[in-house]
């Protein structure tokens, strides 16, 4: 049993506090912000709630065997595509029905989807029992990389939507799931061809009452397991004797002794700041910067016939925008929208006969004052471009907010905004991304910028991974302070 420090109360941080809390350890929490649930959060004005992080959850099983019990709706319709030429796909869960509504978008391509969809759950299968399933800690530990190349070979995203799909739209519609991990569909592994299935298979569900009900939830949880809380409590240091860590001090100056620390913060926060180590900072800034977003949340009036929970506006030229994004590292031209009303849905989420439109632009990770023009006019562009490809809201807008990149990093210390830390380039990526075990005894990571990386359910995960982890290195009976 050990005495643990969790610096971090995002959901991985919360998933791990809640394992090693239920596996008898002493779990002590720190989160800097006045609220737990980190990037997944919420923004309130005038009746309107607009999501500042995830709008779609996916495996839900794995929040209820966290012991999550409230009621998800499952989503008919996953999420509507609309391409550049104006024609629309949309995407249902049951395989069938998505392969019929490709056969109408693209007459011969339903065979093609269907294929796709037997490798996309073949290499899920495989992420399961090897990428998921182990720490990327010591070599020993470590997933077979080989199990995982066997399905996914040595191409990228976009080449494996080439290899099954004729049709230019489709290859874009696969590209897309790089975004899951703020990659690049150019560089990105074949592998994260995986995450369709996990919507396909699991489904994608809506929470009622926004998506950060989730982290009220898990607070419940940790409050019921005995997990000490501490909001408003950033950490400034972690504090490690010789080769182990033995606990933090707060930005307070007060020192916390511990056994073990669990870092939920960034990857590049711990190596920058909480535990300075020039080597694997550098080591992450070889690897770069994962994507970040632009938000524009719009208080709208009336209702808009037909909008879907999730759409996707496609940009006309998907090359150009990853290299706008990742090589020009500006924000793209002509970008592809994510559009999320959860008021289609839930009538909690926006004042009756009105829609709260969350607006997600993928742009690069640093400061926008670098930007060739301001967030405002970036904003004024994206609705231009909405506007041009069927969703005008020209005199609908009752007001409009911005969260940007340099929001995203001041909120949570993420590196540059980065949502996911660094991106999946090349075929190794997933491999080479910080593992669990940090190089301390007692010090791992968990999160979105750690294995088995970021996305709601990923960074749950990881949270278990890392609590299996601690179990054995500080064994039941064996009291170490
Ligand atoms: C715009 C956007 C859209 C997204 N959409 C989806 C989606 O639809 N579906 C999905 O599954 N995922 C989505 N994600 C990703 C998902 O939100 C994240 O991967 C996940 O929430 C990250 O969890 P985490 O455990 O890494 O913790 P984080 O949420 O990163 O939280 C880390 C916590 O650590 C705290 N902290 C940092 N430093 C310190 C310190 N020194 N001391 C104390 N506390 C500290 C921070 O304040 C923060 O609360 C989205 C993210 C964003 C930003």
């Amino acid at each position: 049993m050990a005495e643990v420090i969790v610096v971090g109360g995002g959901v991985g941080g919360m998933a791990a506090a809640l394992a090693l809390a239920r596996g008898g350890h002493r779990v002590r929490l720190y989160e800097r912000l006045e609220r737990l649930g980190g990037k997944l959060a919420e923004h309130e004005r005038d009746g309107f709630v607009f999501s500042l992080g995830p709008s779609l959850l996916t495996l839900p099983q794995v929040f209820r065997d966290l012991g999550v019990r409230r009621d998800l709706v499952e989503l008919d319709e996953l999420c509507r595509y609309r391409f550049a030429d104006g024609s629309v796909l949309r995407a249902y869960r049951d395989p069938k029905r998505m392969a019929a509504e490709v056969e109408r978008l693209a007459p011969g391509q339903g065979a093609a989807w269907r294929a796709f969809h037997a490798w996309a759950d073949g290499c899920l299968a495989a992420s399961r029992r090897t990428f998921f399933s182990g720490p990327l800690g010591r070599p020993s530990e470590r997933p077979r990389a080989g199990d995982l190349f066997a399905v996914a070979p040595g191409r990228t995203l976009a080449g494996l939507a080439r290899r099954f799909f004729d049709d230019a739209r489709l290859r874009q519609y696969v590209g897309r799931y790089a975004t899951y991990a703020g990659s690049s569909p150019y560089q990105a592994p074949a592998a994260l061809g995986c995450v369709p299935a996990i919507e396909h298979g699991d489904g994608g569900w809506y929470v009622p009452g926004g998506l950060p009900r989730i982290a009220e939830d898990l607070a419940g949880l940790l409050a019921a397991a005995g997990v000490e809380v501490h909001l408003g409590a950033d950490v400034a240091e972690i504090v490690a004797d010789g080769s182990s860590v033995s606990g933090v001090v707060l930005a307070s100056g007060a020192r916390e002794a511990a056994d073990a620390v669990v870092v939920n913060a960034d990857a590049a926060a711990l190596y920058g700041r909480l535990l300075p180590d020039r080597r694997r900072l550098r080591g992450l800034a070889r690897l770069g910067l994962s994507s970040s977003a632009l938000l524009v949340l719009a208080g709208v009036e009336g209702r808009t016939d037909g909008l879907p929970h999730h759409s996707v506006v496609f940009s006309a030229d998907y090359r150009r925008e990853f290299a706008d994004i990742f090589e020009r590292r500006r924000p793209p031209d002509d970008p592809t929208v994510y559009i999320g009303c959860s008021a289609v849905d839930d009538p909690t989420q926006a004042p009756a006969g009105a829609e709260n439109w969350v607006m997600l632009v993928n742009v690069p990770a640093g400061d926008p004052g670098r930007w060739p023009m301001s967030p405002e006019s970036y904003r004024d562009l994206v609705l231009e471009r909405l506007a041009g490809r069927g969703h005008d809201l020209s005199g609908r807008l009752r007001f409009t907010e911005l969260f940007t990149p340099a929001d995203l990093r001041d909120r949570y210390d993420a590196w540059g905004g980065a949502i996911y830390g660094t991106p999946y380039r090349g075929r190794l990526a997933p491999f080479r991304r910080p593992g669990n075990r940090g190089p301390r005894r007692g010090l791992y990571l968990v999160g979105g910028t750690a294995h088995p990386g970021g996305g709601l359910p990923l960074v749950a995960m990881g949270g278990r991974i890392v609590a299996s982890l601690v179990d054995a290195d500080f064994p039941a009976g064996k009291a170490v302070r």
